[in-house]
């Protein structure tokens, strides 16, 4: 299904991935761990085809297309000025896309201006919108930052329903939610990625936090 491969992906001079090689091959839900600055966010970008870099990534050995992603960035930017409902239509106009589904998955205030929403009810906003269409791959860096614990469990079984037809890639610094939902966990160290399965999840955090000779 999801095959990614980056040689070497370089901010300037710095090479903040290199040699990275990996399958994704049935659907479900798939962490991505990382102390601060491990390239969690860059690898995201790389496979959205947001980022330069020496590889290449396909889905069912076609290049991957951004349109065919719903993708959630750690503080997604939003245009304040519009209401969320106005934000909702702007996403479908943006992407493309023919609504596929009018359930949203978090109440806000739809006709409120977006810039008199919390932090958490942006990234809710922001949420609904890339929900309203079904993908086959959904790429969310951080997506439990800024929610409370009701609408992160909220999420989470929202992910776990449509992990049973896509792919799900999910980063995040919370082990344990990670633990109960992925079917693999890769961690991201010195520029390279290992991948975990459930039977040696309890291996990751000896090597998130050794540090190498
Ligand atoms: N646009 C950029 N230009 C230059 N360097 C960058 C850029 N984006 C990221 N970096 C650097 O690349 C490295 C990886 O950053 P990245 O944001 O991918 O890490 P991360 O694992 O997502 O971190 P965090 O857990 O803090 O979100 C860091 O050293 C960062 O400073």
């Amino acid at each position: 299904m999801l095959n990614v491969i980056i040689q070497k992906k370089k901010y300037d001079s710095k090479t903040v991935l290199e040699n990275i090689d990996f399958d994704i091959v049935e659907k479900g839900i798939y962490g991505f761990v990382g102390k601060n600055g491990q390239g969690k966010t860059t690898l995201f970008k790389c496979i959205l085809g947001l980022n330069v870099f020496d590889g290449k990534i396909e889905f069912n050995n076609e290049k991957l297309v951004l349109k065919n992603i719903a993708w959630c960035p750690t503080e997604p930017d939003l245009y304040e000025d519009l209401t969320a409902y106005e934000f909702y239509d702007f996403y479908q106009e943006l992407t493309n896309c023919k609504r596929q589904t009018t359930n949203l998955l978090f109440d806000v205030p739809e006709d409120k201006l977006l810039k008199s929403f919390s932090t958490g009810m942006k990234k809710k906003t922001y949420l609904n919108a890339i929900f309203q269409n079904n993908h086959q791959i959904y790429i969310l860096d951080e997506p439990f930052n800024g929610l409370d614990l009701e609408s992160n469990y909220v999420l989470m079984n929202f992910l776990k329903e449509k992990s049973k037809d896509s792919i799900v890639l999910i980063s995040s610094h919370i082990l344990e939610i990670l633990y109960a939902n992925c079917k693999s966990i890769f961690v991201i160290k010195d520029r390279n990625i290992k991948k975990f399965e459930k039977d040696n999840f309890n291996e990751i955090e000896e090597v998130i936090f050794t540090i190498m000779p």
